[in-house]
């Protein structure tokens, strides 16, 4: 009997419903490599009620229809190559084709250079790829300051007034919303937003044709943020010389990593042709650029960094951009830290005391460096650093713990990739520190994540405006976007949750998804490369041990199945990284170390061994499949009993996934008497679940109650009394043995001053004087435990003993010449005590 069957009875899927989800087996999987449409959502521009319900199938319709033309196009571009023809020198071009190439080019640059949209134009195309931009604090206050004093002088409100004072603040709330220009086309990027034609070139290379919609939304803002906010009505006073931050909340996989990249990169190059033409003619020797630390992207794990580096590397073919990824040891240009340039937060007088301490107490320190800094190795030439926050505040403060003592003033950009979680309380103080750091005033801040709570957003408001206020300068629009609904996951993923009641319930269900024995009736599609989600290292590592024997020795065995946590060393890691990436891994099990940020384009799904500590990392464990709009990926979560006090905040974001995808109720995963029947989660265990992950998972070691085990109970009832036994009998030497000399001590009878008496008769081994332990005579197995106080009989009598139990042993052999067996178990305990034990088994 199929015990998931039972457990999940209720909230499965009919056969046939799952055989029409993106799940089933007859559908494309993300590692089928096919081209998918990166776009999540294009809904028709038209919204009446009778079309909302066809928007989905629509969609894909459309979807299909734009993805056979990507493919038509791929298939197109493939037949033009030749790869073994020489290249085509440009004298050999005949005049016709020089004329066709400026003709298309020309085209091109009129398809491109389209008039800009009006302001209800952008309103609807953002709208059918729910983009919704709000301008948060700032300038968008300063604006409104009048009115706001106005009320502020009215003494008693009315109710009258309470009314009107709303919808003052409805209309308000509606003139935060802005509606810029979009970008439809890559090919915009050059004509339109002066982007270089070598990065243009390098997003064509990597194949991306149609911008997802962060791409679209973004791009044009921070670009050019004059350009594409040229249409948008109620933006009038703002000031928008000196760029903006920006936030961008979007769903996992949909490219924000290329979207921050790009204008990091062009503004470099930018500033790099602005300083060519102030110094013209000077030094026309000089064609290496000068590289200078402009841009900082910072990410919480070391696997997202080098990803970054690798995705920054490639746009940045021929630019000449140098993108790094800040390692131990590295020198960056840096300035010590004066009061003058120093920024701390106004309100955080403890930080302000704590630095100044530091300053006192690290002057030494800094002598040393300067003496390092005249040996030491040459400033890294780099445009772009990638880093976690850890190594990058390592190298500001020398130890990551005293206040700020070097300042980054050449930065101006500073990318937060994964903003919320490098914002949450593990990392913000680093991240506030590096920050802070950054002492230009120029500098401006992008944040992204496909999660983001409100008190982040506040965080990085208020922030701004202290920064505004140290600096004495006017405040920059800080803009946020946000794709599709806040805080949910891709709607191209199929999610599962189930019910597996216990622990081992979990591992029979996961071995059922390794091991479907009926594809049609057994759960969930789930066809490897696949992650595996733990809550702990040491639970990732148990399972680990459980699952690596699991796929056939026919298969690749257990090479096909890893582990990858934060306590391997970082080559191992990488390895595993790049095995994975390569198809050499089908499973890996890891903790949350790669649930953000992490790309693996072939990820067919997801399986949640342990429930996610919080709705974000829920939505950013699940969106590790479905990368890029691929279709077919699955998120599948377990829950046990010890879970169900937590499941709902889960459930409530498939539910929200779901309806944004537009699931019929019928095919929902989470049925709605199951979101009744569990348990809110209250505040306090909301934030303790995230803390510390569920309580009983803690203990985490094999064979604890947290651990992961296949063993039975009866079995580790078995184990733990045989344990226990030895450990009794362990016990009871003991205390036999300080008896014993406690009667020695005394001089009681059979005392003979510690000496060694040899044997009294044969098969009983008389021992009782030096180690408080006898055994009955003619017993055919002695086992004989040998306790000896070395401070009070070290030399003669410890080693002596040895060699006379040696000999006398020797002696039982000779004298009845029967065979024997001999185990013995020798050793030092701590240099105070030997206290082993010696079996002898006489066999008769
Ligand atoms: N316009 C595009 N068309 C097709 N693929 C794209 C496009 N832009 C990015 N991609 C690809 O999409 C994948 C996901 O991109 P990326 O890692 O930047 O996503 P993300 O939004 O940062 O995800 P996460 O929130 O998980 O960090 C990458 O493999 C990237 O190459």
């Amino acid at each position: 009997m199929d015990i998931l069957k039972i457990l999940s009875r209720g909230i499965k899927p009919t056969a046939k419903a799952r055989s029409s989800q993106p799940g089933a087996a007859s559908a494309s999987l993300p590692s089928s490599g096919a081209p998918s449409h990166p776009q999540l959502f294009h809904d028709p521009l038209a919204s009446s009620a009778a079309s909302r319900g066809k928007k989905r199938k629509r969609r894909k319709a459309q979807q299909a229809e734009e993805g056979d033309q990507l493919q038509a196009e791929g298939d197109e571009d493939l037949s033009d190559v030749d790869f073994f023809a020489p290249p085509k020198p440009k004298s050999q071009k005949t005049e016709a084709e020089e004329n066709a190439s400026s003709k298309t080019t020309n085209d091109e640059k009129k398809k491109h250079k389209a008039k800009l949209l009006d302001e209800e134009e952008c309103r609807q195309v953002l709208k059918s790829h729910r983009l919704k931009f709000t301008i948060l604090g700032g300038q968008h206050e300063q604006v409104a300051q009048p009115e706001e004093d106005d009320k502020k002088n009215k003494k008693k409100k009315s109710k009258k007034d309470k009314e009107s004072q709303n919808a003052e603040k409805k209309k308000q709330n509606h003139q935060l919303q802005i509606f810029p220009q979009p970008l439809s086309a890559f090919g915009q990027l050059k004509y339109e937003y002066g982007v270089s034609p070598t990065i243009s070139d390098n997003i064509a290379q990597q194949g991306f044709r149609v911008p997802t919609e962060v791409q679209m939304g973004s791009l044009p803002l921070l670009l050019q943020p004059a350009t594409a906010l040229k249409k948008a009505k109620g933006v009038k006073g703002l000031d928008l010389e000196k760029g903006v931050d920006f936030l961008a909340v979007a769903p996992t996989g949909s490219g924000k990593t290329i979207t921050f990249l790009i204008p990091a990169i062009e503004g470099i190059l930018k500033r790099r042709k602005q300083q060519d033409k102030a110094t013209e003619g000077e030094d026309e020797s000089q064609h290496e650029p000068e590289h200078v630390l402009e841009a900082i992207v910072v990410a919480p794990t070391r696997e997202l960094a080098s990803q970054i580096v690798s995705e920054g590397r490639k746009l940045a073919i021929g630019t000449g951009v140098r993108i790094m990824l800040m390692r131990r040891g590295l020198r960056l240009y840096a300035e010590e830290e004066t009061k003058a340039t120093s920024l701390e937060e106004d309100s955080d007088g403890e930080e302000e005391d704590k630095k100044e301490e530091a300053e006192e107490g690290s002057t030494d320190e800094e002598s040393g460096d300067e003496e390092t800094k005249g040996k030491g190795k040459s400033l890294a030439k780099v445009d772009i650093l990638v880093t976690t926050p850890k190594t990058l505040l390592n190298f500001l403060t020398n130890d990551g713990v005293s206040s700020m003592r070097k300042i980054l003033p050449t930065v101006r950009n500073l990318i937060l990739d994964e903003a919320d979680v490098l914002l949450d309380p593990i990392f913000r103080k680093q991240t506030m520190g590096i920050w802070r750091a950054c002492a230009n005033p120029d500098v401006s801040i992008t944040c992204w994540s496909a999660t983001m709570a409100s008190n982040v957003e506040a965080l990085i408001t208020n922030h701004l405006i202290n920064r505004a206020k140290h600096f004495s300068l006017p405040l920059r629009p800080l803009i946020r976007l946000v794709v599709g609904l806040k805080d949910t996951a891709v709607p191209n993923v199929t999610h599962k949750l189930i019910y597996t009641a216990t622990e081992p319930g979990k591992l029979l269900a996961l071995r059922q998804l390794l091991h479907p024995t009926d594809s049609a009736d057994s759960g969930p599609p789930l066809r490897p490369p696949f992650l595996v989600f733990t809550q702990s290292i040491d639970r990732a590592q148990a399972l680990h041990d459980e699952l690596k024997y699991d796929i056939p020795l026919e298969a690749g065995g257990s090479a096909r199945v890893a582990v990858l946590h934060s306590s391997l060393p970082e080559k191992a890691r990488a390895k595993i990284m790049a095995r994975f990436r390569a198809g050499e891994i089908w499973v890996l099990i890891t903790t949350d170390v790669l649930a953000r940020g992490v790309d693996f384009a072939g990820v067919n799904g997801v399986v949640n061994f342990d429930v996610p500590t919080s709705p974000a990392a829920y939505v950013h464990r699940a969106g590790r499949t479905g990368r890029a709009g691929r279709e077919g990926g699955v998120a599948v979560t377990f829950y046990t009993k010890d879970d169900i006090p937590f499941v709902k905040s889960v459930a409530n974001v498939i539910a929200a996934s779901e309806k944004q995808a537009g699931i019929s109720e019928d095919k929902v995963t989470v049925q709605k008497w199951l979101l009744d029947a569990l348990p809110n989660v209250a505040k306090e265990d909301r934030k303790k679940l995230k803390q510390r992950g569920v309580e009983s998972r803690r203990t985490g070691a094999k064979g604890d109650k947290g651990g992961i085990t296949t063993k039975s109970g009866w079995e580790r009832q078995k184990e733990n009394n045989k344990k226990g036994a030895i450990e009794a009998s362990k016990r009871r030497k003991k205390m036999q043995m300080v008896e014993a000399r406690e009667r020695r001590g005394k001089g009681e009878e059979g005392s003979d001053g510690g000496e060694w008496g040899g044997i009294d008769e044969i098969g009983f081994l008389n021992l009782e004087r030096l180690m408080g332990y006898s055994h009955p005579p003619g017993a055919c197995t002695a086992q004989i435990t040998v306790g000896w106080d070395l401070e009070r009989g070290r030399d003669v009598q410890g080693f002596g003993l040895w060699r006379e139990l040696e000999s006398t042993l020797m002696e039982v052999y000779l004298i009845h010449e029967r065979k024997r067996k001999c185990e013995g178990n020798w050793g030092w305990g701590g240099g105070v005590y030997i206290n082993k034990s010696l079996k002898v088994m006489i066999i008769t």
